[in-house]
């Protein structure tokens, strides 16, 4: 799977490793093993941010879990979408579509909540509140879905498993059968989208 270029220079041995494709073609610079210097100055990083490493193979692993996120208050009573010439169209999602829509529905609105209508103002006490949040198993497909896309863009792809709102994450390079930048780039992404939920 991988191996060693030695490079004559400047009277020593310097030693390179790449990783190799099914081809066995070598691939891009950016496919390569991580040096041991690089191990130990992005590692560490990793590991304080609550990454491990495996002990029966050289991949690093996370479990990360989510909870309720954006809890506002919403207006259900008179949901109001717009605005013409003073009059607001005020809609009545009940609420079995705001839970299909992965919204969860509470009736402890904390603190009270106004309910305002885009460019209209306070609606009034005919307006009922209830507090919102999506739901963890949402936010988890959501942090799930950022790492997709990043993931494609790398063509670089995690092990994962997910049950309801917990992702596992494993990383690793088969093509190198270890640990490579790819990896290191991969989970510092996985960090800022963990971070941005
Ligand atoms: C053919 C395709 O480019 C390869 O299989 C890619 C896809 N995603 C990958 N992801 C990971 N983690 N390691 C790989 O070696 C890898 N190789």
């Amino acid at each position: 799977m991988a191996a060693a270029v030695g490079v004559r220079g400047a009277g020593r041995w310097l030693v390179a490793l790449r990783c190799r494709g099914a081809s066995g073609a070598a691939m891009s610079s950016d496919a390569q093993w991580l040096t041991p210097e690089e191990r130990s100055q992005l590692i560490p990083d990793l590991k304080a941010a609550g990454w491990s490493e495996l002990s029966e193979r050289d991949a690093i692993y996370k479990e990360f879990s989510f909870k309720n996120f954006n809890q506002v208050c919403l207006c259900v009573r008179a949901f109001c979408v717009g605005m013409v010439t003073g009059h607001a169209w005020c809609l009545q999602p009940s609420e079995e579509d705001l839970r299909s829509s992965g919204i969860i529905v509470t009736d402890d609105c904390e603190p009270p909540c106004q309910c305002w209508g885009p460019n209209l103002g306070l609606l009034g006490g005919a307006a009922g509140a209830i507090t919102t949040s999506t739901s963890p198993a949402l936010a988890a497909f959501g942090f799930m879905s950022r790492v997709a896309l990043q993931a494609e863009k790398m063509n670089h792809h995690p092990e994962w498993f997910n049950v309801y709102n917990k992702v596992q994450i494993t990383l690793t390079s088969h093509d190198c059968g270890g640990l490579s930048k790819r990896d290191v780039k991969l989970a510092q992404f996985i960090e800022k989208a963990a971070a941005s939920r």
